[in-house]
């Protein structure tokens, strides 16, 4: 039985992974660090901390940066981004279906690996407040995506069995965590995240006008 729905949000809620990485492209550029775009996709869904981690492990070019610099150099833009970018909206048909699962007395939360501030912000801007009272961002967890740890503390949060959650996500970290939190997940093919492969999640839609509260109820009757 569904208690609760939990959304990623870049990607699934707001179409920005490109505007993460045109930022974080003007950031490789501007330390002189050459990465591919296979290994930048491999980092979508990833805090920020993690993929500066993991590049600095891969690249000695960036050693004399530290971590809280990086992160710090791409999160500023990012928000002042959409910010100043008023015509942004939420991706189509994603409101009313958490509109609509709202008033069927479904739990909801945000659970993204962004920084507390872009998820604040996002969540103003789209005027989500009423909807997620509970959201989780990469600042409130110590392992990020792939680690399950971000979806149980939101289902913990909701305080909700994670096998009674779905989740929405679009990139292959995402999916991964939502399947190593025993929860159900959505794949959201989003050709905007790059290429992400979402063969683990239990389904896979191109559009959210494809899915709604029946289909989601299915999904426990076919399992
Ligand atoms: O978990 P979410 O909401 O998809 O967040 C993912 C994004 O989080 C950001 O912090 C990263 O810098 C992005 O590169 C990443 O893709």
């Amino acid at each position: 039985m569904i208690e609760a729905v939990i959304f990623d949000m870049d990607g699934v809620l707001i179409d920005s992974e490109p505007i993460h990485k045109k930022v974080e492209k003007r950031v490789f550029k501007e330390i002189g660090a050459n990465i591919s775009e296979e290994e930048h996709n491999s980092y979508v869904g990833m805090a920020c901390k993690d993929m500066w981690k993991n590049i600095k492990e891969k690249h000695d070019l960036i050693r004399e940066f530290a971590i809280e610099e990086l992160v710090e150099m791409g999160v500023e833009s990012y928000i002042d981004y959409i910010l100043s970018n008023k015509y942004i909206e939420p991706i189509e048909g994603v409101v009313e279906l958490i509109d609509d699962l709202y008033k069927k007395d479904i739990k909801l939360a945000i659970a993204s690996s962004g920084v507390r501030k872009s998820v604040d912000t996002v969540v103003k801007m789209f005027k989500l407040e009423k909807y997620f009272k509970v959201t989780v961002s990469g600042d409130d967890v110590k392992n990020g995506k792939p680690s399950p740890e971000i979806f149980l503390k939101a289902a913990k949060a909701l305080n909700v069995d994670p096998k009674n959650c779905i989740v929405f996500e679009d990139s292959k970290n995402g999916v991964h965590a939502a399947k190593k939190a025993e929860m159900k997940c959505i794949g959201f093919k989003n050709l905007n995240s790059g290429d992400q492969d979402l063969s683990s999640a239990d389904i896979i839609i191109n559009d959210y006008l494809e899915i709604n509260h029946k289909r989601l109820r299915n999904l426990y009757e076919l399992s």
